[in-house]
């Protein structure tokens, strides 16, 4: 069985019906050479680090709300990735590009746009709708221009990101006479922007739970950084320390899990008949897999509602898999920067815990600090502060 993107989505296609395998294949072949091989994303997200640290610093241990700094780091993740580059955090155009995709993903998670998407006749004129699609067009309109930047400079020997090797494959298929090819303008603008907003609000979230929760159990922040003071000491973190650090490991694991930030993945539609657990669905029918059924099942975790590392340890505190860990979905459409994804959170997280202590505001107790999330189509933390007190 597979299913196909259900292209009703408030009447954006999320990647156009006829071209998201060759799309899909493109993304992760690009992602593979300037992302996730040889290093780079590591090195992209390191020298990351070092910025999101300067603007933790500048608040001296103030209360800070966290949610421009990680979006901005981890926007500039996949921005490097797809331009070459990656941007200040004081560029107003990229501010709005960041402040744009987020209010998409939140306003579509609305009650108005959930009700659109299932009655897209009755409810057309709803006023989130008009939000959603004007700040679609005005980050394709960023986009557009910064396409134009880079086709200007374009040199087919070098490609800097996934946007120089679009163009160059576009411009040899345009030399060959292909008429129908998937690479044209409207894909590269949609494989563009899709990348851009599903990996900033996505990865940025779930720091943001992660470090919610440090400053709610300090007793389990405790644990991590002393694993990190024993383990890495003051040195540059690495991907390679991951094996060493079960109990970090753990944390994020844990925190991915109960922040369940895409609790329904995306809506696919059947492709063909299939009988599933003994359930006949028709083809075309519309499926929302509830990836939180799964992430909380009361017969899969010990204590599903409450924030538990030892859901990922052993008995002799070693990390352990666990299959009911799906954050990423699973199958055809599995997320495609879970890689990249997985990467960000280690780096960024244990770098920032290795450099800081996360706390309430003063006059806030850590019971006080609420973790009800904030409706959106991702699960944010609500609005807060921490402080991020130097080490
Ligand atoms: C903690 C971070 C992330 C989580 C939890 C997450 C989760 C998901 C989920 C649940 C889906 C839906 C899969 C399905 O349709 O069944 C998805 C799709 C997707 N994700 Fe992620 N994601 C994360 C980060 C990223 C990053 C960093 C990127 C950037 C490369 C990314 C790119 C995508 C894309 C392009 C899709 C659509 C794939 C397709 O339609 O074939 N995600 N993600």
């Amino acid at each position: 069985m597979y299913f196909n993107l259900h292209v009703m989505y408030i009447g954006i296609v999320f990647a156009n019906g006829e071209s998201w395998k060759e799309m899909r294949r493109f993304a992760i072949t690009t992602l593979r050479d300037f992302g996730m091989g040889k290093r780079i994303a590591e090195d992209k997200i390191l020298e990351e680090c070092i910025h999101l640290i300067q603007i933790f610093e500048k608040h001296e241990g103030k209360p800070v709300d966290t949610t421009r700094p990680l979006n901005y780091a981890t926007s500039n993740i996949i921005s490097s990735i797809v331009y070459g580059s990656r941007f200040e955090y004081t560029d107003p155009r990229f501010q709005n590009m960041v402040r744009r995709a987020n209010e998409i993903i939140r306003v579509t998670g609305s009650a108005s746009i959930q009700v659109y998407n299932m009655f897209p006749q009755l409810v057309g004129w709803v006023k989130n709708r008009q939000l959603v699609l004007r700040n679609v067009e005005m980050n394709s309109r960023d986009v557009k221009d910064l396409i134009n930047n880079l086709r200007e400079t374009l040199n087919a020997h070098i490609c800097r990101g996934l946007v120089d090797c679009f163009l160059t494959r576009k411009q040899k298929d345009e030399d060959s006479c292909i008429m129908d090819s998937h690479y044209n303008e409207k894909n590269l603008i949609f494989t563009v922007t899709n990348l851009f907003g599903a990996g900033t609000d996505t990865t940025a979230a779930t720091l943001r739970w992660g470090l919610l929760l440090m400053a709610k159990y300090p007793h389990i922040q405790d644990q991590v950084q002393e694993e990190l003071t024993t383990v890495v000491g003051n040195r540059q973190i690495h991907v390679d320390d991951r094996k060493n650090l079960p109990y970090t490991d753990a944390v994020i694991h844990e925190t991915q899990r109960l922040a369940n930030i895409v609790p329904m993945a995306i809506p696919h539609k059947t492709s063909r008949d299939v009988t599933f657990q003994g359930h006949f669905i028709k083809k075309g029918t519309t499926v929302f897999p509830l990836l939180t059924s799964v992430l909380y099942d009361e017969s899969e975790w010990e204590t599903p509602h409450t924030f538990n590392p030892s859901h990922f340890l052993d008995k002799d505190g070693k990390f352990c898999r666990r299959d009911a860990f799906i954050p990423f979905s699973a199958g055809r459409r599995v997320c495609l920067g879970e890689s990249l994804a997985k990467m960000e959170l280690f780096l960024f997280f244990t770098s920032l815990l290795q450099h800081f202590r996360f706390t309430p505001p003063p006059g806030v107790t850590e019971d006080e600090l609420d973790l009800t999330p904030a409706v959106g189509f991702t699960l944010n933390p609500s609005p807060h502060e921490l402080c991020a007190v130097s080490r």
